[in-house]
């Protein structure tokens, strides 16, 4: 069973691999499975600027490409490569959707870290309240 420490320590360690030469803001996060399983993401970006991959969907499509698709939580932890990590980073409106397709937005936790001490946790439905879904295709 990992802790919410345990996870803010995997997402420093992806935040390490991020590769940022246009923006130099590094991301890690660690998406828990609810079968325990871990999977961390990094940002990765690219000359195309749009194609750029937030360090919450790498871990998310690392997880699906994997067969596992149930989640309790993503922590998440970001900040400039020189100044560290100086405030909490809420995943970006594509991340959320990509949360909304795979979770349930009232159990679906998103722990944004500072450090290992200070973290706030959101479920996915406080930071995308009326989020479109499949529910809605039906
Ligand atoms: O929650 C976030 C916010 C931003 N980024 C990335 C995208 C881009 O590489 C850089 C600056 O936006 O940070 C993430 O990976 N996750
Ligand atoms: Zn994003």
């Amino acid at each position: 069973m990992n802790t919410i420490k345990d996870t803010i320590q995997f997402a420093m360690n992806a935040r390490k691999k991020a590769y940022t030469p246009y923006s130099h803001f590094k991301v890690g996060a660690c998406l828990v499975a609810k079968n325990g399983q871990i999977f961390t993401g990094c940002n990765i970006e690219n000359a195309g600027y749009s194609s750029t991959n937030c360090a919450e969907r790498t871990a998310f499509f690392k997880a699906v490409s994997e067969g596992v698709q149930e989640f309790d939580s993503i922590t998440i932890i970001g900040g400039s490569e020189k100044k560290g990590i100086q405030d909490f980073c809420p995943p970006c409106g594509v991340c959320l959707q990509v949360m909304m397709e795979f979770c349930d937005p009232e159990k679906f936790q998103i722990i944004l870290a500072k450090s290992n001490e200070e973290y706030q946790i959101y479920t996915l439905k406080d930071l995308l309240p009326h989020g479109f879904g499949r529910a809605n295709l039906s």
